[in-house]
């Protein structure tokens, strides 16, 4: 790694009422890198993302972003920052159409409200159409620019999951954190979003930490990978350093050859 990191944490620990769920944790992430935190259920992955977003604030420790501290940052502060994220759970309004649920990740910047930013109530028409030919370039670099005008709720739950991701792309951020974004995919849904994850970071340079339990997809898709366990690293580095270590074969990626 090299040159400084954009996201810095430094003995960063968080717990729920007596249970530890980050236990002083301490990683760099290097500008345009995709770095995967990988661990067992109730590692602290979750919670690791939910500290970096701002939407947890960690009870000890420091995470840097660009070189400032994030300690002290008020929900929705860090899409501000430049901080974008998709969700584990879908998060899209499933009775709007795709074109619609892109816009919504713009609505943060505008001068127009959410409701008028999407829909036709237009105190900012010059906006929305700017907000609308945003969001059909972040649908063409997916793919899904036949999906358009589509309502959610009748697309695949990959497709779904994509344009989740554009949602999250439209806003242009620095760093992007994706929760699980090929869980309960199939194997055809889940190289789909593998092949638009590593587009978004080649073309963009988007700096992307996500959380994936498919070890074989995070070994072929990151540049670097963090193993927790019980809200501690258990290793740190290069994917093939990662995946030769003997602490994390046999915690963790036992039955990977
Ligand atoms: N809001 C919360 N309230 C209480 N305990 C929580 C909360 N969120 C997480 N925990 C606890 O913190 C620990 C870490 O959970 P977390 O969800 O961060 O792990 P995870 O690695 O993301 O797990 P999974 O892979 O199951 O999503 C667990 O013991 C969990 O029960």
């Amino acid at each position: 790694m090299s040159g400084a990191p954009l996201l810095s944490l430094d003995g960063v620990s968080l717990s729920f009422r007596g249970v530890t769920a980050l236990n002083a944790l301490s990683f760099d992430v290097a500008p345009g890198e995709i770095c995967a935190l990988i661990g067992p259920n109730g590692a602290g992955k979750s919670s690791l993302l939910n500290v970096i977003n701002g939407v947890y604030r960690a009870d000890a420790g420091e995470v840097r972003f660009a070189g400032e501290r994030l300690a002290a940052q008020r929900r929705g502060d860090a899409a501000h920052l430049g901080i974008g994220r998709t969700f584990q759970h879908n998060a899209l309004f499933a009775r709007l159409s795709v074109v619609e649920n892109v816009m919504a990740g713009l609505s943060r910047e505008g001068r127009a409200g959410f409701f008028e930013a999407v829909f036709h109530l237009g105190r900012d028409r010059e906006e929305r159409r700017r907000f609308r030919e945003r969001a059909e370039r972040a649908l063409a670099f997916l793919g899904l620019s036949g999906e358009a005008e589509r309502v959610v709720s009748t697309l695949s739950y990959g497709t779904q999951k994509r344009v989740d991701l554009a949602r999250a792309l439209v806003a242009e951020p620095r760093l992007l954190l994706l929760d699980e974004p090929m869980a309960g995919m199939n194997a055809e849904e889940k190289h789909a979003m593998s092949r638009a994850i590593a587009a978004v970071n080649r073309q963009f340079g988007t700096t992307i930490v996500l959380i994936e339990h498919d070890v074989g997809i995070v070994l072929g898709l990151s540049h670097h990978v963090v193993v927790l366990d019980y809200g501690r690293k258990v290793a740190d580095g290069r994917p093939d350093e990662v995946r030769a270590d003997p602490a994390v074969i046999a915690a963790y990626l036992g039955t990977v050859h």
